[in-house]
Protein backbone atom coordinates (compact mmCIF):
# COMPACT_ATOMS: atom_id res chain seq x y z
CA UNK A 1 0.00 0.00 0.00
CA UNK A 2 1.71 3.19 -1.20
CA UNK A 3 1.54 6.62 0.40
CA UNK A 4 0.25 8.91 -2.34
CA UNK A 5 -0.24 12.17 -0.48
CA UNK A 6 0.12 13.79 2.93
CA UNK A 7 -1.27 17.11 4.12
CA UNK A 8 -1.04 19.25 7.23
CA UNK A 9 -4.27 20.74 8.56
CA UNK A 10 -3.97 23.61 11.03
CA UNK A 11 -7.07 24.78 12.88
CA UNK A 12 -8.01 26.72 15.97
CA UNK A 13 -11.45 25.80 17.30
CA UNK A 14 -10.74 27.68 20.55
CA UNK A 15 -7.09 26.59 20.57
CA UNK A 16 -4.55 25.56 17.92
CA UNK A 17 -4.24 22.02 16.63
CA UNK A 18 -1.94 20.61 13.95
CA UNK A 19 -3.08 17.43 12.23
CA UNK A 20 -1.34 15.33 9.58
CA UNK A 21 -3.45 13.38 7.11
CA UNK A 22 -1.85 10.59 5.06
CA UNK A 23 -3.52 9.17 1.96
CA UNK A 24 -2.77 5.87 0.20
CA UNK A 25 -3.34 4.31 -3.20
CA UNK A 26 -5.84 1.89 -1.63
CA UNK A 27 -8.08 4.74 -0.58
CA UNK A 28 -7.33 4.33 3.12
CA UNK A 29 -6.39 7.47 5.03
CA UNK A 30 -5.07 8.04 8.53
CA UNK A 31 -4.53 11.06 10.76
CA UNK A 32 -2.01 11.95 13.46
CA UNK A 33 -1.67 14.80 15.96
CA UNK A 34 1.37 17.10 15.60
CA UNK A 35 0.38 19.87 18.03
CA UNK A 36 3.22 21.53 19.95
CA UNK A 37 1.67 24.21 22.14
CA UNK A 38 3.05 27.69 21.39
CA UNK A 39 5.41 26.38 18.66
CA UNK A 40 2.82 24.88 16.31
CA UNK A 41 4.06 26.34 13.04
CA UNK A 42 7.58 24.99 13.45
CA UNK A 43 6.15 21.45 13.31
CA UNK A 44 4.00 22.43 10.31
CA UNK A 45 7.13 23.51 8.46
CA UNK A 46 9.10 20.44 9.58
CA UNK A 47 6.36 18.23 8.18
CA UNK A 48 5.55 20.15 5.02
CA UNK A 49 9.05 21.17 4.00
CA UNK A 50 11.07 18.19 5.18
CA UNK A 51 9.02 15.08 6.00
CA UNK A 52 6.17 14.85 3.50
CA UNK A 53 8.47 14.82 0.43
CA UNK A 54 10.22 11.77 1.94
CA UNK A 55 6.96 9.90 2.49
CA UNK A 56 5.45 9.88 -0.97
CA UNK A 57 5.74 6.45 -2.59
CA UNK A 58 6.70 4.58 0.60
CA UNK A 59 4.86 1.48 1.77
CA UNK A 60 2.36 2.64 4.42
CA UNK A 61 2.63 -0.75 6.15
CA UNK A 62 6.32 -0.28 7.00
CA UNK A 63 5.71 1.73 10.16
CA UNK A 64 8.91 0.74 11.95
CA UNK A 65 11.12 1.36 8.93
CA UNK A 66 9.55 4.77 8.30
CA UNK A 67 10.02 5.67 11.97
CA UNK A 68 13.74 4.73 11.82
CA UNK A 69 14.09 6.48 8.46
CA UNK A 70 12.75 9.77 9.86
CA UNK A 71 14.61 9.49 13.19
CA UNK A 72 18.01 8.31 11.96
CA UNK A 73 17.72 9.83 8.51
CA UNK A 74 17.46 13.41 9.74
CA UNK A 75 20.88 13.05 11.41
CA UNK A 76 19.69 15.71 13.92
CA UNK A 77 17.91 13.46 16.39
CA UNK A 78 15.35 14.10 19.11
CA UNK A 79 13.79 17.39 20.26
CA UNK A 80 10.10 18.29 20.51
CA UNK A 81 9.68 19.54 16.92
CA UNK A 82 11.29 16.49 15.31
CA UNK A 83 9.57 14.01 17.59
CA UNK A 84 6.11 15.60 17.25
CA UNK A 85 6.44 15.43 13.48
CA UNK A 86 7.54 11.77 13.60
CA UNK A 87 4.68 11.08 16.02
CA UNK A 88 2.12 12.46 13.59
CA UNK A 89 3.39 10.24 10.76
CA UNK A 90 3.54 7.23 13.06
CA UNK A 91 0.01 7.75 14.43
CA UNK A 92 -1.46 8.20 10.96
CA UNK A 93 0.24 5.01 9.76
CA UNK A 94 -1.03 2.98 12.74
CA UNK A 95 -4.50 4.33 11.98
CA UNK A 96 -4.15 3.15 8.38
CA UNK A 97 -2.79 -0.27 9.37
CA UNK A 98 -5.67 -0.83 11.78
CA UNK A 99 -8.17 0.21 9.12
CA UNK A 100 -6.53 -2.19 6.64
CA UNK A 101 -6.80 -4.97 9.24
CA UNK A 102 -10.40 -3.94 9.94
CA UNK A 103 -9.63 -3.78 13.68
CA UNK A 104 -9.64 -1.18 16.44
CA UNK A 105 -6.02 -0.15 17.01
CA UNK A 106 -5.62 -1.71 20.48
CA UNK A 107 -6.12 -5.14 18.88
CA UNK A 108 -2.95 -4.67 16.82
CA UNK A 109 -0.98 -3.84 19.96
CA UNK A 110 -1.88 -7.13 21.61
CA UNK A 111 -5.49 -6.70 22.62
CA UNK A 112 -7.35 -5.56 25.68
CA UNK A 113 -5.68 -5.71 29.10
CA UNK A 114 -8.44 -3.96 31.06
CA UNK A 115 -12.13 -3.16 30.93
CA UNK A 116 -11.65 0.62 30.98
CA UNK A 117 -9.00 3.31 31.35
CA UNK A 118 -8.98 5.12 34.70
CA UNK A 119 -8.61 8.85 34.09
CA UNK A 120 -7.95 11.81 36.35
CA UNK A 121 -9.79 15.10 36.03
CA UNK A 122 -8.69 18.60 36.99
CA UNK A 123 -10.15 20.30 40.05
CA UNK A 124 -8.88 23.90 40.02
CA UNK A 125 -9.89 26.60 42.49
CA UNK A 126 -8.92 30.16 43.32
CA UNK A 127 -8.47 29.17 46.99
CA UNK A 128 -8.71 26.07 49.21
CA UNK A 129 -12.50 26.22 49.70
CA UNK A 130 -13.06 26.59 45.97
CA UNK A 131 -10.73 23.68 45.14
CA UNK A 132 -12.47 21.47 47.74
CA UNK A 133 -15.81 22.24 46.04
CA UNK A 134 -14.33 21.40 42.66
CA UNK A 135 -12.87 18.10 43.92
CA UNK A 136 -16.30 17.14 45.27
CA UNK A 137 -17.88 18.10 41.96
CA UNK A 138 -15.47 15.79 40.10
CA UNK A 139 -16.20 13.01 42.58
CA UNK A 140 -19.90 13.55 41.89
CA UNK A 141 -19.22 13.19 38.13
CA UNK A 142 -17.78 9.75 38.85
CA UNK A 143 -14.02 10.41 38.75
CA UNK A 144 -11.92 7.99 40.81
CA UNK A 145 -8.77 10.10 40.46
CA UNK A 146 -8.66 13.88 40.76
CA UNK A 147 -5.85 16.38 40.38
CA UNK A 148 -6.14 19.33 42.80
CA UNK A 149 -4.57 22.76 42.20
CA UNK A 150 -5.36 26.01 43.96
CA UNK A 151 -4.44 29.67 43.97
CA UNK A 152 -1.77 30.57 46.53
CA UNK A 153 -2.45 33.46 48.95
CA UNK A 154 -0.33 36.43 47.94
CA UNK A 155 0.27 35.25 44.33
CA UNK A 156 -1.78 36.59 41.47
CA UNK A 157 -1.92 33.76 38.93
CA UNK A 158 -0.89 30.22 39.67
CA UNK A 159 -0.35 27.32 37.28
CA UNK A 160 -3.43 25.13 36.88
CA UNK A 161 -5.95 27.69 38.05
CA UNK A 162 -8.03 28.63 35.05
CA UNK A 163 -10.87 31.02 34.47
CA UNK A 164 -13.67 28.64 33.50
CA UNK A 165 -14.82 25.52 35.31
CA UNK A 166 -14.32 22.63 32.88
CA UNK A 167 -11.86 23.93 30.33
CA UNK A 168 -8.42 25.01 31.47
CA UNK A 169 -6.32 26.56 28.71
CA UNK A 170 -2.89 27.90 29.68
CA UNK A 171 -1.86 29.28 26.25
CA UNK A 172 -3.70 32.55 26.68
CA UNK A 173 -1.77 35.35 25.02
CA UNK A 174 -0.74 36.77 21.67
CA UNK A 175 2.48 37.32 23.61
CA UNK A 176 3.37 35.34 26.76
CA UNK A 177 1.49 36.63 29.80
CA UNK A 178 3.53 37.11 32.98
CA UNK A 179 2.88 35.31 36.26
CA UNK A 180 4.58 35.80 39.61
CA UNK A 181 5.95 33.10 41.84
CA UNK A 182 7.15 32.40 45.37
CA UNK A 183 8.19 28.87 46.36
CA UNK A 184 8.05 29.92 50.03
CA UNK A 185 4.37 30.87 49.80
CA UNK A 186 3.52 27.78 47.78
CA UNK A 187 5.33 25.40 50.15
CA UNK A 188 3.37 26.76 53.11
CA UNK A 189 0.08 26.53 51.23
CA UNK A 190 0.13 23.13 49.47
CA UNK A 191 -0.04 20.91 52.60
CA UNK A 192 -3.02 22.96 53.86
CA UNK A 193 -4.76 22.41 50.54
CA UNK A 194 -4.33 18.64 50.64
CA UNK A 195 -5.28 18.43 54.31
CA UNK A 196 -8.62 20.08 53.48
CA UNK A 197 -9.15 18.12 50.26
CA UNK A 198 -8.40 14.73 51.83
CA UNK A 199 -10.74 15.42 54.74
CA UNK A 200 -13.56 16.44 52.41
CA UNK A 201 -13.19 13.71 49.79
CA UNK A 202 -12.46 10.72 52.03
CA UNK A 203 -9.78 8.03 51.73
CA UNK A 204 -10.83 6.30 48.50
CA UNK A 205 -10.32 8.92 45.81
CA UNK A 206 -6.86 9.09 44.24
CA UNK A 207 -5.43 12.60 44.60
CA UNK A 208 -2.79 14.03 42.29
CA UNK A 209 -0.88 17.30 42.18
CA UNK A 210 1.23 19.04 39.52
CA UNK A 211 4.17 21.17 40.71
CA UNK A 212 4.98 22.18 37.12
CA UNK A 213 8.78 22.07 37.46
CA UNK A 214 8.78 24.92 40.01
CA UNK A 215 10.85 23.64 42.90
CA UNK A 216 14.49 22.82 43.51
CA UNK A 217 15.15 19.16 44.36
CA UNK A 218 15.44 19.82 48.08
CA UNK A 219 12.26 21.92 48.11
CA UNK A 220 10.52 19.11 46.26
CA UNK A 221 11.73 16.66 48.90
CA UNK A 222 10.20 18.89 51.56
CA UNK A 223 6.90 19.13 49.70
CA UNK A 224 6.70 15.38 49.12
CA UNK A 225 7.35 14.75 52.81
CA UNK A 226 4.74 17.26 53.93
CA UNK A 227 2.14 15.65 51.64
CA UNK A 228 2.76 12.08 52.87
CA UNK A 229 -0.13 12.11 55.40
CA UNK A 230 -2.57 12.75 52.52
CA UNK A 231 -1.27 9.73 50.50
CA UNK A 232 -1.14 11.21 47.02
CA UNK A 233 -1.35 9.05 43.91
CA UNK A 234 1.48 11.19 42.57
CA UNK A 235 3.38 14.46 42.79
CA UNK A 236 4.10 15.55 39.20
CA UNK A 237 7.05 17.44 37.71
CA UNK A 238 8.39 18.40 41.11
CA UNK A 239 11.60 19.76 39.62
CA UNK A 240 12.95 20.13 36.06
CA UNK A 241 14.38 16.84 34.79
CA UNK A 242 17.10 17.87 32.35
CA UNK A 243 19.35 16.58 35.10
CA UNK A 244 17.74 13.22 35.73
CA UNK A 245 19.87 12.76 38.84
CA UNK A 246 17.94 15.55 40.58
CA UNK A 247 15.22 13.02 41.30
CA UNK A 248 17.59 10.96 43.44
CA UNK A 249 17.62 13.77 45.97
CA UNK A 250 13.81 13.96 46.07
CA UNK A 251 13.58 10.18 46.46
CA UNK A 252 15.90 10.25 49.46
CA UNK A 253 13.43 12.42 51.32
CA UNK A 254 9.95 11.20 50.53
CA UNK A 255 7.73 8.21 49.78
CA UNK A 256 5.21 10.35 47.88
CA UNK A 257 5.08 8.71 44.41
CA UNK A 258 6.72 10.76 41.65
CA UNK A 259 5.55 11.34 38.07
CA UNK A 260 7.41 13.16 35.31
CA UNK A 261 7.80 13.27 31.56
CA UNK A 262 5.10 15.27 29.75
CA UNK A 263 7.84 17.32 28.06
CA UNK A 264 10.12 14.35 27.31
CA UNK A 265 10.60 13.37 23.67
CA UNK A 266 12.48 10.09 23.72
CA UNK A 267 13.45 7.19 25.92
CA UNK A 268 16.80 8.92 26.48
CA UNK A 269 15.09 11.63 28.54
CA UNK A 270 13.85 9.05 31.05
CA UNK A 271 16.30 6.15 30.81
CA UNK A 272 18.19 7.00 34.00
CA UNK A 273 15.03 7.94 35.89
CA UNK A 274 13.49 4.59 35.04
CA UNK A 275 16.41 2.24 35.47
CA UNK A 276 17.41 3.82 38.76
CA UNK A 277 13.80 3.63 39.94
CA UNK A 278 13.71 7.35 40.69
CA UNK A 279 10.13 7.74 39.45
CA UNK A 280 6.89 5.80 39.72
CA UNK A 281 5.00 7.09 36.66
CA UNK A 282 6.17 8.10 33.21
CA UNK A 283 4.06 10.86 31.61
CA UNK A 284 5.18 10.70 27.97
CA UNK A 285 2.37 10.48 25.47
CA UNK A 286 1.83 9.83 21.77
CA UNK A 287 2.44 13.25 20.21
CA UNK A 288 5.53 14.61 21.93
CA UNK A 289 7.34 11.28 22.29
CA UNK A 290 7.53 9.99 18.73
CA UNK A 291 4.18 8.24 18.40
CA UNK A 292 2.91 4.85 19.39
CA UNK A 293 6.03 3.10 18.11
CA UNK A 294 8.30 4.97 20.49
CA UNK A 295 5.86 5.25 23.41
CA UNK A 296 5.50 1.49 23.39
CA UNK A 297 9.28 1.15 23.60
CA UNK A 298 9.38 3.49 26.62
CA UNK A 299 6.53 1.64 28.34
CA UNK A 300 8.11 -1.77 27.84
CA UNK A 301 11.39 -0.51 29.28
CA UNK A 302 9.53 1.07 32.21
CA UNK A 303 7.70 -2.19 32.93
CA UNK A 304 11.02 -3.85 33.79
CA UNK A 305 11.30 -1.45 36.74
CA UNK A 306 7.65 -1.39 37.80
CA UNK A 307 7.28 2.15 36.53
CA UNK A 308 3.72 2.66 35.30
CA UNK A 309 2.32 4.90 32.59
CA UNK A 310 0.40 8.12 33.21
CA UNK A 311 0.03 9.71 29.78
CA UNK A 312 -0.17 13.47 29.48
CA UNK A 313 -3.70 14.44 28.40
CA UNK A 314 -4.01 18.23 28.50
CA UNK A 315 -6.23 20.09 26.02
CA UNK A 316 -3.22 21.06 23.90
CA UNK A 317 -3.08 17.43 22.78
CA UNK A 318 -5.77 17.04 20.16
CA UNK A 319 -8.54 14.42 20.30
CA UNK A 320 -6.43 12.48 17.78
CA UNK A 321 -3.70 12.11 20.41
CA UNK A 322 -6.27 11.36 23.12
CA UNK A 323 -7.99 8.67 21.09
CA UNK A 324 -4.70 7.00 20.19
CA UNK A 325 -3.48 7.20 23.80
CA UNK A 326 -6.68 5.44 24.92
CA UNK A 327 -5.93 2.50 22.61
CA UNK A 328 -2.41 2.39 24.06
CA UNK A 329 -3.82 2.57 27.62
CA UNK A 330 -6.29 -0.23 26.87
CA UNK A 331 -3.38 -2.51 25.96
CA UNK A 332 -0.31 -1.42 27.96
CA UNK A 333 0.35 -3.95 30.75
CA UNK A 334 1.97 -1.43 33.13
CA UNK A 335 -0.83 1.12 32.94
CA UNK A 336 -1.22 3.59 35.82
CA UNK A 337 -3.67 6.34 34.91
CA UNK A 338 -4.54 8.62 31.97
CA UNK A 339 -4.93 12.39 32.26
CA UNK A 340 -8.22 13.67 30.85
CA UNK A 341 -8.87 17.36 30.34
CA UNK A 342 -12.07 17.72 28.39
CA UNK A 343 -11.98 19.47 25.05
CA UNK A 344 -14.65 22.05 24.27
CA UNK A 345 -17.76 21.01 22.35
CA UNK A 346 -16.49 22.85 19.30
CA UNK A 347 -13.19 20.92 19.35
CA UNK A 348 -15.12 17.67 19.68
CA UNK A 349 -17.19 18.69 16.65
CA UNK A 350 -14.09 19.33 14.57
CA UNK A 351 -12.64 15.98 15.68
CA UNK A 352 -15.51 13.44 15.83
CA UNK A 353 -14.37 10.45 17.89
CA UNK A 354 -15.53 7.15 19.29
CA UNK A 355 -13.99 7.41 22.79
CA UNK A 356 -16.25 8.06 25.76
CA UNK A 357 -16.23 8.69 29.52
CA UNK A 358 -18.28 6.79 32.08
CA UNK A 359 -17.94 6.57 35.88
CA UNK A 360 -14.31 7.67 36.02
CA UNK A 361 -13.16 5.42 33.17
CA UNK A 362 -12.66 6.06 29.49
CA UNK A 363 -13.26 3.67 26.65
CA UNK A 364 -11.47 3.89 23.32
CA UNK A 365 -14.44 2.40 21.48
CA UNK A 366 -14.55 -0.38 18.90
CA UNK A 367 -14.34 1.76 15.73
CA UNK A 368 -11.64 0.47 13.38
CA UNK A 369 -8.43 2.49 13.39
CA UNK A 370 -7.84 4.87 16.30
CA UNK A 371 -11.41 6.07 16.04
CA UNK A 372 -10.82 9.82 15.55
CA UNK A 373 -11.56 11.78 12.39
CA UNK A 374 -11.26 15.42 11.36
CA UNK A 375 -14.09 17.44 9.84
CA UNK A 376 -11.97 19.45 7.42
CA UNK A 377 -14.74 21.78 6.32
CA UNK A 378 -15.46 22.83 9.86
CA UNK A 379 -11.75 22.99 10.71
CA UNK A 380 -11.21 25.45 7.84
CA UNK A 381 -13.53 27.93 9.54
CA UNK A 382 -11.10 28.29 12.46
CA UNK A 383 -7.69 29.45 11.20
CA UNK A 384 -4.50 29.47 13.31
CA UNK A 385 -4.28 32.11 16.01
CA UNK A 386 -0.99 32.81 17.70
CA UNK A 387 -1.13 31.87 21.38
CA UNK A 388 1.70 31.51 23.86
CA UNK A 389 2.14 29.82 27.19
CA UNK A 390 2.85 32.21 30.08
CA UNK A 391 6.21 32.96 31.67
CA UNK A 392 6.89 33.12 35.38
CA UNK A 393 8.94 35.58 37.45
CA UNK A 394 10.00 35.54 41.08
CA UNK A 395 7.67 37.86 42.94
CA UNK A 396 10.33 39.63 44.98
CA UNK A 397 12.77 40.62 42.20
CA UNK A 398 11.38 39.60 38.79
CA UNK A 399 13.91 36.84 38.03
CA UNK A 400 12.59 34.57 35.30
CA UNK A 401 11.85 31.07 36.65
CA UNK A 402 10.05 27.96 35.41
CA UNK A 403 6.43 28.39 34.46
O1 LIG B 1 -0.15 18.20 33.50
C1 LIG B 1 -0.61 18.90 32.63
O2 LIG B 1 -1.64 18.66 32.02
C2 LIG B 1 0.11 20.14 32.29
O3 LIG B 1 1.30 20.29 32.89
C3 LIG B 1 -0.22 20.80 31.03
O4 LIG B 1 -1.42 21.48 31.22
C4 LIG B 1 0.80 21.74 30.45
O5 LIG B 1 0.88 22.91 31.19
C5 LIG B 1 0.44 22.04 29.04
O6 LIG B 1 0.33 20.83 28.34
C6 LIG B 1 1.44 22.96 28.40
O7 LIG B 1 1.16 23.08 27.07
MG1 LIG C 1 1.80 18.59 34.05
Amino acid sequence: MKITNARVIVCSPGRNFVTLKIETDEGLTGIGDATLNGRELSVVSYLTDHVIPCLIGRDAHQIEDIWQYLYKGAYWRRGPVTMSAIAAVDTALWDIKAKAANLPLYQLLGGRSRSGVMVYGHANGKDIAHTVDEVLRYKEMGYKAIRAQSGVPGLEAVYGVGKGNMFYEPADGNLPSEHDWSSEKYLLHAPKLFDAVRQAVGPDIHLLHDVHHRLTPIEAGRLGKSLEPFHLFWMEDATPAENQDAFRLIRQHTTTPLAVGEIFNTIWDCKDLIQNQLIDYIRTTIVHAGGLTHLRRIADFASLYQVRTGCHGATDLSPVCMGTALHFDTWVPNFGVQEYMRHTELTDEVFPHSYSFKDGYMHCGETIGHGVEINEELAAKYPYQRAYLPVNRLQHDGTLVNW
